[in-house]
């Protein structure tokens, strides 16, 4: 499957991934036994992969290795898309909301915010 999946392409298939496994049995798929655990407990895996993520960068820092924390990033970046998946979005969403940013400067964009 990874080589015949092109790099842009990933998170579309990712998605289509994740919705195919809305008709899964939870004792056969990773992904619908989140999804009958409900999204609290996806939420908790998200809080438990960006501590990891936080750990494992803090150790790339100390050793130049970077292995762990990519590691650690694809499982925030699952884990976030099947949360979001949960709620009945797709991936091509955040992929849309990144790209409306591009030429957007970040600190224009937060000077430009309403006061809460
Ligand atoms: N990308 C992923 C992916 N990344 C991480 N993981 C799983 O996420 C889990 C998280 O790791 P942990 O170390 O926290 O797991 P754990 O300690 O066993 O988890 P808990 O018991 O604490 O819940 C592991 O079981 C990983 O295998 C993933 N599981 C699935 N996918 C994709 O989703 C597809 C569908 O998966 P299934 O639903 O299992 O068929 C796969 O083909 C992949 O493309």
């Amino acid at each position: 499957m990874s080589e015949s999946v092109d790099n842009t392409s990933v998170f579309e298939t990712l998605g289509d991934i994740l919705e195919e496994r809305k008709g899964a049995a939870a004792d056969s798929s990773y992904v619908a036994s989140l999804y009958n655990k409900g999204l609290n407990k996806i939420l908790e895996k998200v809080g438990e992969e960006a501590t990891e993520t936080i750990i494992a960068a803090k150790d790339a820092e100390r050793t130049g290795d970077n292995s762990d924390v990519i590691y650690e990033v694809a499982d925030l970046w699952f884990h976030s898309l099947v949360a979001l998946a949960q709620l009945g979005e797709r991936p091509e969403s955040v992929v849309e909301e990144l790209k409306r940013r591009f030429g957007l400067s970040g600190l224009e964009e937060k000077a430009s915010r309403q006061p809460k």
